[in-house]
């Protein structure tokens, strides 16, 4: 999809919200869209989702949206479940398929106790999760959230993440604005910030080392897998061409399934999409700064655990390019 020279005003005299807006939306990305409060992000998202229009400019090659507003409009006259499989049916799942699909994300969302509760009864958090929930049940090409994970519960929020994780991995796109700079940290493949009007983009990319040496900024990756695994193989083709100790480090699994993972900081974009695209995926709890591998840049690392470093499996041979390095199409 592609937006040029975008521009949205609300009323023929209104002030531009949204100005000359220029946008290719790859398929298979995940792209995090950021600004001050009023500058402009859920009239953007309203744009890319396909529910409103732009007042000049054009919007092309739309695939199949679904969107989560910022504000739901909870109090509609279904139940939970009955809601849900009304828009299965309307975003074309067809017979029992429809029905078992509203099941499937209720019961995903923690929340199958509340599938015959009518929509205008259901809690916030409930309320939040069905909205949610009627965004991923028809696998859309391109989702849209606006502050989805806000008012959901711990649980629900992780289970977003995953969503989130499986469409990009699927080869959808997933657009989202979050107030918590935490959110997805790092798997963004780009950031764009809307300023004034305009929408530009804002480096993804942590500061590259230089793959030949073992200095240069590093990340540490606090990930949670199943208990005492070890990170998915895609961490390690994650890291062809990083050097090896002491710039990457992984800590031993702890009996919660906690791993520390400290790689170049050119690289931990590529770490946490394959940890987050596992199966199962591995739940990203922190990325914080790290010391370089020669100590000499950044703070100190975050000492979160007392851990036996110890290198990872040995590089592939081809290193393979990481995907947030690969240019969008
Ligand atoms: N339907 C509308 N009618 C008139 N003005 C609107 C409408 N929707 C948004 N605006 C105005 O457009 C501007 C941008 O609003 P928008 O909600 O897109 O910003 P935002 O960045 O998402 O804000 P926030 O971070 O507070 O959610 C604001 O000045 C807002 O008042």
């Amino acid at each position: 999809m592609r937006l040029d020279g975008v521009g949205r005003r609300y009323g023929v005299r209104g002030p531009w919200v949204l100005r000359e807006v220029r946008l290719d939306v790859p398929a298979g990305a995940l792209l995090r869209i950021e600004g001050a409060n009023g500058s402009g992000k859920s009239t953007l998202l309203r744009l890319l989702a396909g529910i409103d229009r732009p007042s000049t400019g054009r919007i092309t090659g739309r695939p199949r949206s679904a969107y989560v507003p910022e504000r739901f409009p909870g109090a509609l006259p279904f139940t939970a479940a009955g809601y849900l499989t009304h828009l299965a049916r309307i975003r074309g799942l067809r017979g029992p398929e429809a029905g078992r699909r509203a099941t499937e994300w209720l019961e995903r969302f923690g929340a199958a106790g509340h599938a015959r509760t009518p929509m205008a009864e259901l809690s916030k958090g409930t309320s939040q999760k069905v909205a949610v929930a009627q965004a991923l049940l028809a696998e859309p090409a391109l989702l849209v959230l606006d502050e989805a994970w806000t008012g959901l519960d711990h649980g629900a929020r992780e289970v977003l993440d995953r969503a989130v994780a499986e469409r990009v991995a699927d080869g959808g796109t997933v657009v989202f604005v979050d107030h918590d700079p935490r959110r997805l940290a790092g798997a963004a493949d780009a950031h764009y910030r809307v300023d004034d009007g305009r929408l530009l983009p804002r480096d993804t990319h942590l500061p590259t080392a230089d793959p030949g040496t073992a200095t240069g900024p590093r990340v540490t990756i606090e990930a949670e897998g199943p208990p005492g695994s070890a990170p998915p193989a895609g961490t390690d083709q994650a890291l062809a061409g990083a050097p090896p100790l002491p710039a990457v480090t992984r800590s031993a699994p702890g009996p919660d399934g906690t791993t520390l993972l400290t790689v170049p900081a050119a690289h931990s974009d590529a770490v946490l999409r394959a940890l987050l695209t596992a199966r199962p995926p591995w739940h990203i709890r922190a990325v914080t700064t790290a010391p370089g591998a020669d100590g000499a840049d950044g703070p100190a690392d975050t000492g979160a655990h007392d851990t036996a470093e110890h290198p990872t499996a040995a590089p592939t041979p081809t290193p393979a390019p990481a995907p947030d390095e690969a240019p969008l199409p």
